[in-house]
C-alpha cells in the first residue's frame, strides 16, 4: 500500500508502529536545534540537579530501548531550576543509538547528529501524584537530553554497560543500584537550550519541557558496540532484531521558540 506523506515509515524505523507525526501535533519531538535561531532567556536559573543513588532500582528492556528506573515515591531524587517553576522527580533515564557511529541522536544541532542521546525523564511532583498523571498535562514532564559523541571510556557508564548483557531481550529485568546518574551530565550544564515538546515515543504526549545540554559526554567506541548488542526482541521469538536506530524522525518547529541560557 501506498503510504500516506503523514505516515511514512522510514526504512530506518523497522520497529516502529503508528504515526510519526502525531495528528493535530504542534508541539511534537524530537528537533533540530538551529542555534542562530534560538532566543537568550536572561531569566533561566541555574539548573539543580539532586539525585540520591540509592533511589536506582533497576535497568530493564522494554523493547524500544533500556530503561534505568528510579523509585519516585518520594523526592529524594529531584530537578528545579533552569526554565522549571516547579519541582519534578526523577523516574528514568534511558537513551536512543543508531547502528553506526554517523547517527542515533534524536535532537541534533544545526543538523548536526551524534551517534546516540541520553534523556533523563522527570515529572512534575508539586502538581501532580503520579507520574501516570503527570504525562497528560502540558507542564507535567521534563526530559534532560544529553548528546553521547565517541571519545574516551566513561568510567561511570561502564557500571551500567556491564549489566546490559542480562537485559539483553526485550521485557528482561535486572537489579540495579547505588548509581548517580549526575555522573551522565556534561561538566558544563550552565548552557543548555529548552523549548516546548513531547514524548517521542508513544503515546506522544505533548507534556515535556525539554532541557537539552549544549556540551556532550563522551563514552568510547567500544561501550556504545554494546548498546547495539542488545535486541528488541523477546528471547521467545525466532526472529531477533538488533536494538539499533531507535530514535524518532524530526518534526516540524510548527512556531516554537528555542531558548538558551547562554549568548
Ligand atoms: N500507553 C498509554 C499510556 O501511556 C502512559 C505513559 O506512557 C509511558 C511510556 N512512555 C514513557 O514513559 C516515555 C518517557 C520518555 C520518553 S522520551 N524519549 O521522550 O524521553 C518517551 C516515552
Ligand atoms: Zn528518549
Amino acid at each position: 500500500t501506498v503510504c500516506s506523506s503523514k505516515y511514512v515509515l522510514s526504512a530506518l524505523h523497522p520497529m516502529w508502529q503508528g504515526p510519526l507525526v502525531a495528528p493535530g501535533g504542534n508541539r511534537q519531538s524530537p528537533i533540530d536545534i538551529q542555534v542562530r535561531k534560538t532566543v537568550f532567556d536572561p531569566h533561566f536559573k541555574p539548573l539543580s540537579p539532586e539525585y540520591d543513588p540509592r533511589t536506582c532500582s533497576q535497568v530493564w528492556n522494554n523493547g524500544y530501548s533500556f530503561l534505568v528506573e528510579y523509585d519516585d515515591t518520594t523526592d529524594k531524587s529531584t530537578l528545579k531550576g533552569g526554565p522549571l517553576e516547579d519541582t519534578f522527580r526523577l523516574c528514568q533515564f534511558h537513551f536512543h543509538w543508531g547502528e553506526s557511529n554517523a547517527w542515533g541522536s534524536e535532537h541534533t544541532v544545526d543538523r548536526r547528529l551524534f551517534p546516540a542521546e541520553l534523556h533523563l525523564v522527570h515529572w512534575n511532583s508539586d502538581k501532580y501524584k503520579l507520574f501516570e498523571e503527570a504525562v497528560m498535562e502540558e507542564n507535567g514532564l521534563a526530559v534532560i537530553g544529553v548528546f553521547l559523541k565517541i571519545g574516551n571510556r566513561h568510567e561511570g557508564l561502564q557500571k551500567l554497560v556491564d549489566v546490559l548483557p542480562a537485559v539483553r531481550h526485550k521485557d528482561s529485568v535486572v537489579e540495579f543500584t547505588r548509581f548517580d546518574p549526575a555522573c551522565l551530565l556534561p561538566a558544563n550544564i550552565d548552557d543548555y537550550w529548552s523549548y516546548a515538546g513531547s514524548l517521542t515515543t508513544p503515546p506522544l504526549s505533548e507534556a515535556v519541557t525539554w532541557i537539552i545540554m549544549k556540551q556532550p559526554i563522551e563514552v568510547s567506541h567500544d561501550q556504545l558496540a554494546v548498546f547495539r548488542s542488545l535486541l528488541f526482541t523477546s528471547a521467545e521469538e525466532e526472529v531477533q532484531k538488533s536494538m539499533v536506530n531507535n530514535f524518532r524522525v524530526q518534526q516540524p518547529l510548527k512556531g516554537r521558540t528555542v531558548r538558551s541560557s547562554f549568548t
